[in-house]
Order: C-alpha cells, then sequence, then structure tokens
C-alpha cells in the first residue's frame, strides 16, 4: 500500500473512530442519567458516584481480551483510561485530591488511574488529602497505604484512627523508582531532601554514595525537589519525573534498595464500590487488651470463616497508652454472605470496630 492509500485509509478510520467515540460518550451519559434516576427511586439525595472500579476493571478486562494486536495489551488500555477519563469528566466535575506538590508519586498514581480529563487538587499533607474527602472539598482522594520495600505509611494509617467520613473505593499499585536529583554532582552534595517512606527506600544508597550528608525531611519527595533546586548543594530523592518539573539534573537513576519497588494506594471517596467477584476489604478495630488472647479471638473469626487476611498493621490508638488500633485487610466484600457474619461475630472482641471500605482487588 502507497503512503497516500495508507493515510487515506486512516483518515477513514479516524472518523469512525471519532463518531464510534461519541456514540460511546452518548451512552456514558445515559448510565450517568441511569444512575441518578435509581437514587432518585431510593428516596436518596445524594449525587451518584461516577468512578466505579468494579466497572472499569471489567472494561479493561474486556478490551484486553478483545485485543488481537499488533496493538499491545498496555497499549489499548492506555487509550481505553483516556476514554474513561473523559467519560467521568462528561458525567460530573470529578476533582481528585492528592499529595503534593505536583510529580510526587501519588500525583502520578492518581493521573494512571483518573487520567487527564479530570482536574488534580495538590495537598501539603496525606492528612490534609483525607480530611478535603470527608469535607465534600474534592470528590476522590488517592493516598500511600503502603510500600514493598519500607512497609506501612503511618501518617495514612494515624489519620484513620481518627475515623474520617470516607471509604475506601479502590486500590492501586504504581511501580516506584527513586533517583537522586540535584544541581549538583555527587561530591558537592552536602544535604539531601525527601519524605521518610523515599529515605527509608534509598537508605541503603545514601548510605553507601553518601554518607555525610545531611538528610532532611520533607512532607513529599516533590517538595524535595522544590526545596533542593532553590537551595545551593543540595539533592531530593525524589521521581525522575521531578527532574524536569523542578529544573534538576538526574546525578543517580534508582537508588532504590529493591529493583520491583511498589507503592499501594486507595483511592477515598463517599462510598465502597458494589460487590465483583475478587473484592478486598480493609477493618480497623481495637481489642481489650485486658483480654488473654483478644486478638487472637479476633482474627480467628476469619479463619473460622475461610476468610484471607492479606494484611495486618498496628497504631497506637491514642486513645489509652500501650492500646493499639489493628488495620486488617481481608479477602472479600462486606456485604458478602461470610465477610458480614464474620464482621457480625468480630465485635465480640473488638471494642470499636471500622470497616473502611471494599474495593475490587487489583493486579501488581
Ligand atoms: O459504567 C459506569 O458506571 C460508567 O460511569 C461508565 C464508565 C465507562 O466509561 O465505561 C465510566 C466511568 C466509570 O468509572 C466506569 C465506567
Amino acid at each position: 500500500m502507497d503512503l497516500d492509500t495508507a493515510r487515506g485509509r486512516i483518515s477513514e478510520v479516524d472518523r469512525r473512530l471519532v463518531e464510534l467515540l461519541n456514540e460511546r460518550a452518548r451512552l456514558s451519559l445515559n448510565v450517568g442519567a441511569a444512575k441518578r434516576q435509581s437514587l432518585r427511586e431510593q428516596g436518596a439525595a445524594r449525587e451518584p458516584e461516577v468512578y466505579v472500579p468494579g466497572q472499569e476493571k471489567r472494561v479493561f478486562e474486556k478490551v484486553r481480551s478483545l485485543n488481537q494486536g499488533p496493538l499491545s495489551a498496555e497499549s489499548v488500555c492506555a487509550i481505553y483510561r483516556e476514554i474513561m477519563s473523559a467519560s467521568i469528566s462528561l458525567q460530573s466535575d470529578v476533582t481528585v485530591g492528592y499529595l503534593g506538590p505536583p510529580g510526587t508519586f501519588s500525583h502520578q498514581a492518581a493521573i494512571g488511574r483518573f487520567g487527564d480529563s479530570l482536574a488534580y487538587v495538590p495537598y501539603q499533607r496525606i492528612e490534609d488529602v483525607i480530611a478535603a474527602v470527608a469535607k465534600e472539598e474534592v470528590t476522590y482522594g488517592l493516598v500511600p497505604i503502603e510500600n514493598s520495600t519500607f512497609g506501612a505509611v503511618v501518617q495514612t494509617l494515624d489519620a484513620f484512627v481518627a475515623k474520617p467520613a470516607v471509604k475506601v473505593r479502590a486500590e492501586v499499585y504504581l511501580p516506584v523508582t527513586q533517583s537522586l536529583l540535584s544541581r549538583y554532582q555527587l561530591p558537592a552534595i552536602r544535604k539531601v531532601y525527601s519524605h521518610p517512606q523515599a529515605f527509608g527506600q534509598s537508605r541503603q544508597w545514601l548510605d553507601q554514595h553518601l554518607p555525610g550528608a545531611l538528610r532532611v525531611e520533607v512532607s513529599s519527595t516533590a517538595k524535595a525537589a522544590e526545596l533542593a533546586a532553590a537551595e545551593t548543594h543540595a539533592a531530593a530523592v525524589a521521581s525522575e519525573v521531578c527532574a524536569s518539573l523542578y529544573s534538576l539534573d538526574i546525578v543517580e537513576r534508582d537508588v532504590t534498595a529493591a529493583a520491583d519497588n511498589t507503592t499501594r494506594f486507595l483511592v477515598l471517596g463517599q462510598s465502597s464500590d458494589a460487590q465483583t467477584d475478587d473484592d478486598k476489604t480493609l477493618l480497623m478495630f481495637t481489642v481489650d487488651h485486658r483480654e488473654p488472647g483478644a486478638l487472637c479471638s479476633a482474627l480467628d473469626v476469619f479463619a473460622k470463616h475461610r476468610i484471607n487476611q492479606t494484611a495486618i498493621n498496628s497504631r497506637p490508638s491514642r486513645q489509652r497508652q500501650w492500646h493499639y488500633m489493628f488495620f486488617v485487610e481481608i479477602v472479600g466484600h462486606a456485604l458478602d454472605d461470610n465477610v458480614a457474619s464474620a464482621l457480625e461475630e468480630i465485635k465480640a472482641y473488638c471494642l470499636d470496630l471500622v470497616v473502611l471500605g471494599s474495593y475490587p482487588r487489583q493486579a501488581y
């Protein structure tokens, strides 16, 4: 096929594609109207949830299975990410809060999940993101919950301990590569800024290559890059995306200890999604520590109902000294029969129990 013919055919396909994209967009508006109608019939005054992670997971699975190439499944999914992003923005003005400034891994995870058509709002602290969702200042918020190398993100867990009015709606995994960014070469660097999590992920490299440099913890990796750019002899451990955003050079690419370093984020909103056939649920509870084996009895309830636990963490309850809030993630949706029964039974061993939310399990 010659060049002109190939371009002519592409032009014809583009015409059909734009038509089809708009046909899909009109159907998505119908979906929005149907959701509103169904809420009205239930007598609920609230706005429907536009972002439906379970449905998106089904759409991605479907397009992956339909794809015959030559486009890779990743390319087709990236295109669909933007199609659904536009579809969300057509249904409503959705905003997403994240730990800023721009260029943090939270920002990248948010764009990766919601696409380019929505508005993103940076906040200075993780607790501010969570508070913004609780106050409905933003539609959704995205917060880091754990890193595969350095473990739990305690700021997020501590913010949950205060029982904010939010629900977990989805989970997002993001491969994370930390880099050393600076306007200076290694021998001239005397100070390194970063977030405690990023320091944790790059400690070995810094111990070896910058043992004498002062490490200064700040609110985010992008904030670190912003500060390093404004100071002499300073550097930041941050995403390489921040190099161009804050006019820094990449002194060393990938200073992370583990090759498969991954951070898991949670999308928070006003409610959880409906059941899919593969969900997880995050709970937090305290147990009466004067009761011998109280935690063990509580966890045993899950075993009895054949419910798998995928994560457990604890933080000080802040109500009583040496008293803990336990965070347990289990397989299943809070509305699944076995999970609902377990949640009822576990109350006998818990002083308080909060179901933080149920969400479709995501591949990582
Ligand atoms: O199915 C829905 O609930 C929609 O709003 C439509 C749609 C889509 O475009 O496919 C858009 C956003 C949701 O997150 C999931 C799916």
